[in-house]
């Protein structure tokens, strides 16, 4: 690979089908509505009808046979799309039945006059008390962005009665229950089929739980104004290996292995040998020109014998470590340290560095007993070492993921990337942070956290910096994720993550390559 800098647009508009790569936090999503609204003179209620308009057609096209609906409102503006749906679907002739959630004294503005059109056009509402027998489709329109507590009571009944009934689910604007900014499920929420979200994708439906949640996801600006976007920085961006791979030109003609870097992995404390070897396989198939491991004695000559394109260095002490150092690009250290004094004395000797650093595993943990700041570093903690990092426990880092990565970012510097579903990555805390969403449950197996500081120190060796490292790294990991779980999540390994790398990375399809 030929690594470029290369600076990707984040468009908040959707140019063809395909969804926007911007996410926003719910109060941002407030700020462009009411851009809309009062500098472009779009009324709300005409905002209102655009989004039901859109969910509806979404609707037909999905479940073209729908003859049965179900749309249940809560008091928002939420329920307000929900009217609308339910309004187009009776005028085009559909059995509409539409329960009511929540005082409907309470439904005012926009929704007010959407329910009044409902009713006007010979709508019936009735208050919740359970869904009927059978309808073909059934509309969540409940909660949207103002869920601010936890959804209790006849609420959460419903969100339940939801989950048991057989019939698919189409959430307005995002899965009633779930939080637009976190992803997390606010005691219950729906679990959606497709979810329709307007004029701003919530970061929440690409973080936590959100996927889990919201089905397929469709997007829909409303015909705002581009011009309106350009008031709300983005909080976060989506990233993926179709994206990320444009940074990838072909290799010079006259390239040579220097060209690619020299990455050295250090790690492997006795009996842990697997995690250097898996580390430095990876860092080979993502491109590096020359990869050297430096390891305990105990089975450096192991090691060396069963990967012979990997240069392995036994290491006694930190002394031995100099001339490795001397010769390398970028330093890997981390998997298979351990935290016993053969760890600590090669950590702590890395740490005045001035090489670009990845730090995984066990170097997390050494680095949570005596924390310090860095800049040059990318560290990629799963949830467990976040906790760790932050002096808290796993929970409180899952439940809200974006402030756990800045977080971290502010207490220790440099890139930070918070593993698992929905892997985040944060550097500067002023810019937008990145949200992974490939990659799936197969590669939660021993290992493939190994395989990730591997492929992103291999992309920090040939040129990219630490931010671009840690983006491409991570998509590159995670779609090569994706092509190995073709074959089944359950049994992946991470040597099946390693061993599609290589077609990945150079974006051969998937057909030619299994032919
Ligand atoms: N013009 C626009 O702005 C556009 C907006 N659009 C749509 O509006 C949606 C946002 O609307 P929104 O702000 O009215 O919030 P929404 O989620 O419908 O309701 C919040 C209400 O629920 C209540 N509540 C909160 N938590 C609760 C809980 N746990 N359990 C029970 N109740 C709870 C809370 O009432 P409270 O009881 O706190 O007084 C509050 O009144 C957005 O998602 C999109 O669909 C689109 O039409 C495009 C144009
Ligand atoms: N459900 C999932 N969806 C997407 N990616 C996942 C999932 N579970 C794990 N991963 C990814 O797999 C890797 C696991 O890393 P880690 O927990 O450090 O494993 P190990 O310590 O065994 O090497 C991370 O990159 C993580 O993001
Ligand atoms: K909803």
């Amino acid at each position: 690979m030929n690594a470029e800098r290369l600076t990707i647009p984040i468009n908040p508009m959707p140019d063809s089908d395909r969804l926007p790569h911007a996410l926003y936090r719910a109060e941002q999503v407030r700020n462009l509505d009411r851009c809309a609204i009062a500098q472009y003179g779009i009324p709300g209620i005409e905002l209102m009808n655009r989004a039901g308009e859109v969910a509806y057609r979404i609707l037909r096209e999905r479940w073209p046979d729908a003859r049965d609906l179900t749309v249940l409102v809560g008091v928002g503006n939420n329920g307000g799309d929900g009217y609308v749906i339910a309004r187009l679907a009776r005028a085009e002739g559909l059995a509409v039945r539409l329960l009511q959630l929540g005082d409907p004294q309470r439904v005012t503005g926009d929704a007010a006059i959407s329910r009044d059109a409902w009713r006007d056009a010979g709508g019936t509402i009735e208050p919740y008390r359970g869904l009927p027998r059978r309808s073909d489709v059934l509309v969540d329109a409940l909660l949207g962005t103002g869920l601010e507590r936890p959804v209790e009571g006849l609420w959460a009944e419903a969100i339940q009665a939801l989950d048991r009934q057989r019939a698919p689910v189409l959430a307005v604007d995002i899965p009633s229950g779930l939080h637009a900014d976190t992803g997390r499920v606010m005691g219950v929420a729906v679990r959606a089929d497709v979810t329709v979200s307007f004029i701003g994708l919530k970061q929440g439906l690409f973080i936590g739980a959100g996927p889990e949640y919201c089905g397929e996801i469709r997007f829909s600006a409303l015909s705002i104004p581009a011009r309106v976007y350009a008031g709300e920085v983005a909080s976060a961006r989506r990233i993926d290996w179709d994206q990320q791979a444009a940074r990838f030109g072909r290799r010079p003609r006259t390239a040579h292995k220097g060209t690619f870097g020299h990455l050295l992995v250090i790690g492997g404390a006795p009996g842990l040998s697997g995690a250097v070897r898996l580390a430095g396989e990876a860092a080979l198939r993502a491109g590096a020109g020359l990869v050297t491991i430096a390891t305990h004695p105990a089975h450096s000559a192991w090691l060396n014998l069963s990967r012979p394109e990997l240069m392995v260095s036994a290491v006694e002490t930190s002394a031995d470590l100099d001339p490795l150092i001397a010769r390398a690009d970028v330093v890997a250290i981390g998997p298979g340290l351990g935290r016993e004094a053969w760890g600590r004395d090669l950590w702590e000797s890395v740490l005045g560095l001035d090489l670009p650093m990845v730090v995984d595993a066990d170097a997390l943990n050494l680095l949570a007993e005596s924390p310090r700041s860095g800049s040059d570093w990318v560290l990629t903690p799963h949830p467990g070492e976040a906790a760790r990092l932050l002096g808290t426990d796993i929970a409180a880092i899952e439940q809200d993921r974006p402030a756990a990565v800045h977080a971290l970012q502010g207490r220790y510097g440099g890139v930070v990337v918070l593993k698992g579903a929905g892997t985040l990555i944060r550097s500067d805390p002023l810019r937008p942070f990145a949200v992974c969403s490939d990659g799936n449950p197969g590669m939660a197996t021993a290992g493939s956290g190994d395989v990730l500081t591997g492929v992103i120190g291999a992309l920090r060796a040939q040129g990219l910096d630490a931010e671009d490292a840690a983006c491409a790294g991570v998509c590159l990991h995670a779609a090569a994720g994706d092509r190995a779980a073709r074959m089944g999540e359950r049994g992946l390994v991470a040597g099946d993550i390693i061993a599609a790398l290589r077609p990945v990375a150079n974006r051969v399809p998937a057909l030619q390559e299994d032919s």
